[in-house]
């Protein structure tokens, strides 16, 4: 579900209230006087009444787990993800209807903040939780699932009855020049994405829904990630990426719900019916070579992204949100975002347009190289892979400048099922 406007309303008590209702019920005229108002109760607090703008980071809050699209596509980004893929080792479709069944409630309840299954009050048996997120709150955990193409066929075996509907969309990307994929990062029959304000709480959600799955799926490869807070940015400016240029600038407005059923959403008549509200993700672990960029002049570094690395204008322009001119020369008659900009190339006619929802990883060091191991786990939606990522990704992997200093070491597709009632369970419409 998209997440409320929370300039106009704000979630007390799980209900959508009005700031006005909340002093009015309050029998307050003004935030000042609420301020000292501590006879309204703790779950009024200062955080839940104020709007966006003037609140303190909130990180006690809940997404939404129920709705018609899932949490952690549209949803505000939070600081952390951790990202699994999963093959399948059911036997069966009932298994692997059980599997969900079991994930949707474990996740309903995460999300919430809560933990899974019984309370431990069994010392002879482990309890159904593992226990390291006692205490903390949810701090806006989004748990995402998803099916892979292999889900749907793989070695030509349809191990499920789902092969009749394996969207065209859902298959293998093409290689694409410069790719270096390696196995232990590329693929995989289901993905969760969990995302949250705290690495403990979304690697607990990983985990959980891990141990609920055993001798139904086993893990294939997992990432975590990061980006800035949002307690170091609480103005929350676009999140800069190891390369220190601000990442996730140009993104359809998740707002509007026009541009998100246009470029994200799957439509009725775009493919199987049991999509629609569903989207495709596309992720890519992306290595970056820090230590090369490093050596880089500033001038190079920003003709390499066709953007200023401080503002993060584009080339020729003065504000970040300005937008570009690709005509535009410079007083010796040079474009000034070059012809190899990754943003010039990237945006090409300007027709393909994704939802980026990217983040950071460093993962110790390559021991071959003595160099970091870290990039940009690269994660896009979107409601085509062949017309939006393909055509992006092929004129990027030709000629963007910023291939010097990346190589793409993983790759999966995903179909991202659609929002799930109260009572349901995700992946229901693939399954009925
Ligand atoms: C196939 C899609 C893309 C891949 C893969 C990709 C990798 C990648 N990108 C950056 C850093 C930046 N990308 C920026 C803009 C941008 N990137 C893509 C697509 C892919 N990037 C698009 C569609 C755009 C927007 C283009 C436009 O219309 O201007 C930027 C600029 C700021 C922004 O808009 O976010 C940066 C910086 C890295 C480091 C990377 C791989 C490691
Ligand atoms: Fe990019």
């Amino acid at each position: 579900m998209s997440e409320p406007d929370k300039k106009e309303t704000t979630s007390v008590f799980n209900k959508n209230v009005s700031r006005r209702d909340v002093l009015k019920a309050a029998g307050i005229g003004g935030v000042g006087v609420l301020i000292g108002a501590s006879g309204i109760g703790g779950a009024l607090a200062l955080a839940d009444v104020l709007p966006t703008s003037q609140k303190k980071e909130n990180t006690n809050a809940v997404v939404p787990f129920y709705g018609k699209h899932q949490a952690g596509i549209a949803t505000e980004v939070q600081n952390h993800i951790y990202f699994a893929a999963f093959d399948v080792t059911a036997e069966g479709r009932n298994e692997l209807i059980q599997l969900f069944k079991e994930w949707t409630k474990a996740a309903a309840a995460m999300t919430e903040g809560k933990s899974v299954g019984d309370p431990a009050n069994n010392k002879y048996l482990p309890p159904d939780d593992t226990g390291e997120v006692a205490g903390l709150n949810a701090s806006n955990l989004t748990i995402t699932f998803g099916v892979g193409p292999t889900l749907f066929t793989k070695n030509n075996k349809d191990r499920f009855g789902l092969q009749k509907k394996q969207p065209d969309e859902l298959k293998e990307l093409p290689k694409f020049p410069l790719d270096s994929l390696e196995e232990q990062w590329t693929g995989g029959d289901l993905c969760i994405q969990a995302c949250s304000d705290d690495l403990q709480v979304a690697f607990h959600a990983v985990r959980n829904l891990a141990r609920i799955a055993r001798g139904k799926a086993v893990l294939r490869w997992a990432q975590a990630g990061f980006q800035r807070t949002k307690q170091a940015s609480p103005k929350k400016e676009t999140p800069r990426n190891l390369f220190g240029f601000k990442d996730g600038t140009v993104n359809p407005n998740v707002k509007n719900s026009a541009e998100m059923n246009q470029y994200v959403w799957v439509q009725p008549g775009d493919g199987p019916d049991w999509l629609v509200n569903g989207t495709y993700l596309v992720v890519r672990r992306i290595q970056m070579f820090i230590e090369v960029w490093d050596r880089t002049t500033l001038k190079e570094q920003e003709n390499t992204f066709g953007r200023y690395r401080d503002s993060g204008a584009y080339l020729g322009q003065k504000n970040e949100f300005d937008p570009p001119d690709f005509e535009k020369k410079d007083e010796n008659g040079e474009y000034y975002i070059p012809m190899t900009a990754h943003v010039r190339v990237a945006h090409g006619d300007g027709k393909q347009k994704i939802l980026r929802r990217s983040y950071s990883y460093a993962d110790g060091i390559d021991a071959k190289t003595g160099t970091f191991d870290a990039g940009l786990l690269f994660i896009s939606f979107q409601r085509s892979i062949s017309k939006q990522f393909i055509p992006i990704q092929k004129r990027l992997s030709q000629m963007d400048e910023l291939n010097e200093y990346i190589v793409h070491r993983g790759s999966a597709v995903f179909a991202c099922l659609p929002g799930v009632k109260k009572g349901g369970y995700i992946g229901e419409t693939l399954f009925s």
